[in-house]
Order: C-alpha cells, then structure tokens, then sequence
C-alpha cells in the first residue's frame, strides 16, 4: 500500500477539524471552559488596558477632538476607580492591564499545555487498553507498527491539534477585541476594512486545504511505512547476514517517495500562506490609509487608530488561520487514531462462560475443527491431556501446535467440536478465571530492562516475597539469582542482555509460576537454547513434573524423552487422528 486509499481518506476527512475540537471540548469540557474563560478576559483586559494607553495619548497631545467610545470606555473605568485621569495614571494603569492579560494568558496556555498532555496520553492508553482486550484473532491481524505508529506519532499529532485550535481561540479573540475597539470607533469603516481583510484572507484559504491533504497523506503513509518497516527490522539479521541491508529501503521506497512530497507540500503551503500574508496585510493598510482619508474624509488622529486596530485585527485573524493550517495537517491523524481505537473496541473480547473452572482430571479435544480461513487449520481432532502430567505436543510446522495452544487457553474457539476442561466445555468456563490458572513460556521471552523483581512481576504489585522467592526455586533459577550483585534489584539490561539462555527462560518459567497456575504452557520453550541451555531448561520441566499440568510444544528430544505422553500432529487433512502415545 502506497498510498492511504481513497476510502480512509474519504473516512478520514469526514470529522474536520471544528468537530475535533468539539470532541475534545467534549472530553475535557471543565478544562476548555476554563481556558477559554481565561482568554476572554484577557481579551478585555487588553482592549481596555489599549484604551487607556490611547487616552494618555489624546491627553499628551492635547487634542481638542472628542474622545472616542474605547476612551470613553477607560475614562468610566478610571472614575469609576475613583482615580484622576492624568497622563501618568492612564499609562499606569493601561501598563498594568496589559501586564495582568499577560499573566492570565500564561495561566491558560499552562492549562493548555496539560491538556495538551492529557489529550495524547488519554488516547494513547485508550488504544493499548483496547487493542490488549480485543478478540486474539483481531489482535493478530493488526500490524505492529501500525499500532506504534498510533501510539507514537498519531497521538502527538493529534494533541497538536488540540493545541493549535487553542492557539487558534485565543487569536480568534484578540482579534474580536480589536475589532470592537474598531467598530466602536467608526463602525461602516471598520466593517469595510474588516470584510475586505477577512476577504483577503479567504483568498489564502487554499493554501489551509493543500496543507490538509498532505497532512492526510502524511498520517496514512506513515501508518503503512511503520507497518512494513516494523517487519523488515524484526528480520533484518538475514539481509546482514548475506549482506543485503542495503537494500531494506527498496521495499518502501515508494512510501518514502510519496511521505516527502507530502512533507513538501506541507512545508511548502506553511511557507506559502505565511508569506503571502504579509504583502495582502500591507496592501490591506495602504487600501485603508487611502480610504479612511481622502474618501471618508476622517481626522488624521481617527485614521491612525483605526489603521492600528484593523490592522491588528486582521493581523491576529492571519495568525488564527496559520493555526487552523497546522490544525489541518493534524486533524487526519486524531481521526486515523480514534478509527483505530473504535475499530479495536468494537472488537472487545466479551466476557465468556460463567463456571468456575478447575484442572483435576483434564484437558479435552473432543473433534474439534479450527480455520483461520478457509482451509482447517486442525478437523476432527480429538486426544487428552491428563492433569498432573507432562504432555508434548510435536509434530511438522504448520501442523497447528501453537493453534491448539490457543484454543485450549480459549483465545481462538473451535468452529465444531468442544473443548472441555474437566469435562466441562470451555464455552462454559469463565475465560478469564480460566486464563489466571494458567502460566505461559513463550520461545523468546520478553524482558525488560529493569529490575529482575519487575521483569518477574511484570509491574504487578502487590505479590508476596516469599511467592516470588518459591517460584525462582521451583524454577531451578534460585542459584544464578543469588550471585547477582544486586539480588532481586538487578537491573538486566536490554532484552536482559546480561544473562545466558537458558536463564532468561528459566526466569520466564519463573514469572509464570508467581501465579501459582495449574497449567504451564511450554510454547517452544527450549527451541532457540543452546544445548546446554536446552538441559538445564529440561531438568527444571523434569522438576516440575507431577506438581501441576505441563503441556509443552516442542521437536525437542530432551522433552520428549521425559514425556509423559507425545501427541504427534499431521496436517489437517489427515487429521482426526492425531497420535497419542505414552512416554516416548
Ligand atoms: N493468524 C493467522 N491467520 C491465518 N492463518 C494462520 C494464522 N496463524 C497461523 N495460521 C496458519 O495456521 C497453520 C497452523 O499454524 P500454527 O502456528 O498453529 O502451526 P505450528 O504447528 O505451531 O507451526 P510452527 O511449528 O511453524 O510454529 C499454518 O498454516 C499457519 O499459516
């Protein structure tokens, strides 16, 4: 995919950025209420505090001309402080004014700036919290990077956005200020000089919508590139191992063709809309100049106040369209991100069974059929696996190992047959009681770099000592764990670089045994060891024989040799008839 198709797009461009903001004044209405409070009085502070500056003005000059209604204005507020109006206190107070708008101003974009941070880390937790609780075969459609990308860089754009739209309110604000103060003054030439400068404006609107289809742009060819470049870095060692890691970016050469046009165009309609501005506001002043004087016949006074409160107004409405530019650049990736996050929580995994589930006699496949797709992935298939002992499960790749381990766990669920635990059909059973009886050792376990109590924990607080003590002993890996330097609060380094093999997988035995499950899924557990490792891996399963159910998937000899029973898979088409045999 090269570029996002027309039909994300045309999903994408549905929301628009007013009902982005919408949606986030939705979400955090008491803190957009605030902010936008705050900005209004600023607004008026700073009118006023503008006025009072121009009264000194008119005072310092000693004008005979009529104060005009914003002067009037600050001389009521003067008087009505109780305060002489001189030159002296006007610039006082105007100073004043102006200084408390700005502090209110910082006050605002504090609270902005926290919503800001709100608004991606919501949305951030609110992906992972639905792409984890999601049907495991939704789960494994999404691409990796596709989801990274969302949490990484659609989250941060999209509280750009918010961002922008209050860079875009408060603008939005000044500008209605000195308008007023405009229209206040002399209200058919302000609206004539307003109109034409927001018709000026207009002019430049096209520049706003470039920048809205490469943001576009931008946010479906990122999602695509993450998507394969997350792959091709998770398989990168064959191309370095035969020396082809030069050619990794011809895979998504034309992604990144594609991503810096739209970069250009959206750097390139910044710049555009920027510069064009600035002459369209000059020619805006020198249109008023002429006009106010020589056809509207104002004062010379009247004139400069106008041209200087038009002129910021107008300047202000330039600088709120930059903002609502960068706010359509933006807005895609917010609704590419809450399209993901919906997508993710309407496939919500429900609550399954209501039976208490238990593992004293067994696990059983009674004909059941499995496919992904089309073709079976496991039909007719039926065998036992007794509690208390160790069952492996070998048998050609492809064959359905890790399938039958999903289904037993309840992540995937039989099209026919039944599953049964202790008898009863695992429809029946609560899936997530079930889920916490069980422990899970995967091939390549994920550890962190972080202490060997949290990589154990895995974060969980709250697990006693003394649990976490007995599950290191039961996995054989009290030893090696003693002589580190720092006991339990040894840092592992990356992926647990400072440890060998085989235990790193005797710690993943470890954190699966703190839950004291009744079932341990060994999924290829000893696959990528060493041969030593491999050993000491399948002394410590020998070990744990007899105290709770052990079903392994492996080739490994090791394990079949200490196997209690062997289940030999075939592909599907001669399935049904998978082999059960006793020790090996
Ligand atoms: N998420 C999926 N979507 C579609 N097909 C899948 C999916 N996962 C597995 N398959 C297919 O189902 C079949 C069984 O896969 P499974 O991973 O269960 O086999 P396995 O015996 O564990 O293989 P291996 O030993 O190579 O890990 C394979 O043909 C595989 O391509």
């Amino acid at each position: 995919m090269s570029k996002p198709s027309s039909s994300t797009v045309a999903t994408l461009t549905q929301g628009g950025a007013a009902s982005m903001l919408l949606a986030f004044a939705r979400a955090y209405p008491g803190r957009t209420a605030l902010a936008l409070l705050a900005l209004i009085i600023a607004g008026v502070l700073d009118g006023l505090g503008l006025s009072m500056i121009l009264g000194m003005l008119n005072l310092a000059t000693g004008t005979d001309e009529e104060p005009s209604a914003p002067e009037q204005a600050a001389l009521e507020v003067v008087a009505w402080l109780g305060i002489e109006p001189t030159t002296t206190s006007l610039l006082t107070l105007g100073v004043v004014l102006i200084a408390v708008k700005a502090a209110i101003v910082l006050l605002a974009n504090r609270q902005v700036g926290y919503t800001v941070a709100h608004v991606a880390t919501d949305l951030r937790l609110r992906l992972i919290r639905a792409v984890t609780a999601s049907r495991w075969r939704y789960y494994l459609s999404q691409p990796v990077g596709k989801l990274s990308n969302a949490v990484a860089t659609e989250a941060h754009r999209a509280s750009e956005g918010f961002f922008h739209g209050a860079v875009m309110a408060t603008q939005g604000i000044n500008a209605l200020i000195y308008a007023s103060l405009a229209l206040m003054i002399s209200l058919k030439a302000s609206l004539i000089a307003l109109a034409f400068g927001g018709f000026l404006l207009g002019l430049l609107h096209f520049l706003v919508r470039t920048a809205g289809r490469a943001g576009r742009d931008q946010t479906g060819l990122m999602s695509s590139m993450l998507a394969v470049m997350t792959d091709q870095l998770g398989a990168v060692k064959p191309l370095k191992a035969m020396a082809r890691e030069e050619h990794i970016d011809a895979l998504m050469s034309s992604q990144t063709r594609d991503l810096k046009t739209a970069l250009r165009h959206q750097v390139l309609s910044k710049a555009g809309l920027q510069a064009l501005q600035e002459p369209l506001l000059a020619i805006l002043v020198g249109i008023g100049f002429f006009y106010f004087l020589v056809q509207m016949n104002l004062p010379m006074a009247t004139v400069m106040m106008m041209i200087f409160l038009i002129a910021r107004s107008v300047n202000h409405l330039a600088k709120a369209q930059r903002s609502l530019q960068h706010m359509a650049i933006s807005e895609s990736a917010y609704w590419s991100l809450r399209q993901t996050i919906e997508e993710a929580e309407a496939e919500r995994e429900p609550p399954r069974g209501h039976r208490t589930p238990s593992l004293e006699q067994g696990i059983e496949f009674d004909h059941v059929r499995f496919a992904y797709d089309r073709e079976p992935v496991v039909d007719g298939l039926s065998f036992r696996i007794p509690a208390g002992q160790l069952t492996v499960l070998t048998g050609p790749s492809g064959s359905g190992k890790t399938t039958i381990i999903d289904l037993a766990a309840g992540l995937l669920h039989a099209d026919s047959g039944r599953v049964l635990i202790d008898g009863q059909p695992l429809d029946e059973i609560d899936h997530r009681q079930w889920r916490r009886m069980i422990g899970y050792v995967p091939q390549d376990p994920l550890l962190i770099n972080d202490t060997l109590l949290r990589n154990l924990t895995l974060g969980e607080d709250g697990i006693p000592r003394e649990r976490i003590l007995a599950a290191i002993e039961q996995a054989d890996a009290g030893e090696f764990v003693r002589a580190l330097p720092d006991g339990l609060d040894t840092v592992l380094g990356e992926r647990g670089g400072r440890l060998s093999g085989g235990q790193r997988q005797r710690l993943a035995i470890a954190r699966a045994l703190i839950h004291q499950p009744r079932l341990l899924i060994l999924d290829e557990a000893t696959s990528s060891l060493d041969e030593v490792a491999e050993s000491a891996v399948v002394e410590t399963v020998q070990h744990l024989k007899g105290q709770l159910t052990l079903l392994a998937v492996s080739h490994d000899r090791a394990l079949v040799d200490i196997a209690d029973q062997v289940i030999r898979l075939e592909p599907a088409s001669s399935q049904g008839k998978a082999e059960a045999g006793d020790d090996a």
